[in-house]
């Protein structure tokens, strides 16, 4: 059964840590860990505390989402991937940018790690949410517009094993009509009515992309620099509780 079938709410908001301070991350942890599902740890927590810290968010009981976005020659990628298993990570993700060899050796050293059983979720990165289509050409020479680049790397993704794609809520319906229920859609670029938009490009309120079918959102700002984070992460879930029903 697909994993959504069982999930409720909660368990699909990914709080993004990106703060530098140990002490403020692991006080949002133990405040926020029973209003969603996972806690991301990406390159700033990372670079600055590295893997003994998503331990520590671990035994604090979070669940991880390792976001280093891996892109880079197959074995390496590979070598990364079988690590981020023994790390005991719930998802961690690469780039399909990297390739079709990439994605391949990543998902048979994870298997072969886990023996299949536990094995975190591979997420393969798209179009970044940060990126229009100006950008897009002028600085990656891609001449495909957004939405056709993310569908054209998320078929790659399918094709070579992977759980499912990081794409922006821009992205969402076309992802899921295409490739059914059955593939994960992890969503940034989320901002709730109201909220700066800062270095996003493609994004829409967490009811709008719950609506358009997405698995996980992953919400940083809004919720790092809210006056109150967990009220802020509370108001995101009603707002996700409530699309939920709509879309039923
Ligand atoms: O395309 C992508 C891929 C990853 N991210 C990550 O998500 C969060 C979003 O944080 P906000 O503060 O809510 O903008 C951040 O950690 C990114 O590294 C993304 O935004 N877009």
């Amino acid at each position: 059964m697909k994993e959504e079938l069982i999930m409720d709410t909660k368990e699909r908001l990914i709080v993004a840590l990106d703060l530098a301070e140990r002490e403020r991350v692991l006080g949002l942890v133990s405040q926020l860990h029973d209003c969603c599902g996972m806690f991301k740890v990406g390159l700033e927590p990372f670079c600055n505390y590295g893997p003994a810290f998503v331990k520590e968010i671990q035994e604090a009981g979070g669940r991880v989402f390792l976001d280093l976005k891996f892109h880079d020659i197959p074995r390496t990628v590979a070598q990364a991937g079988r690590a981020a298993a023994r790390l005991g990570v719930a998802m961690f993700n690469v780039h399909i940018a990297g390739g079709r060899e990439m994605l391949r050796a990543v998902v048979e050293e994870v298997e072969d790690e886990t023996g299949g059983k536990r094995m975190p979720l591979i997420i393969g990165v798209t179009v970044l949410t940060s990126l229009g289509a100006e950008e897009l050409f002028n600085d990656l020479g891609i001449e495909r517009q957004p939405l056709d680049q993310v569908l054209f790397w998320a078929e790659i993704a399918k094709e070579c094993g992977l759980s499912g794609v990081v794409a922006s809520p821009r992205e969402i319906a076309a992802i899921r009509e295409r490739f059914g229920e059955d593939f994960l859609i992890v969503t940034p670029g989320i901002r709730p009515a109201g909220s700066s938009a800062g270095d996003q490009k493609r994004i829409s309120t967490p009811g709008e992309a719950i609506n358009a079918g997405a698995d996980y959102i992953v919400v940083g700002r809004p919720i790092l620099q809210a006056v109150d984070s967990r009220e802020a992460a509370r108001r995101i879930l009603r707002e996700m509780e409530e699309s939920r029903d709509e879309r039923k």
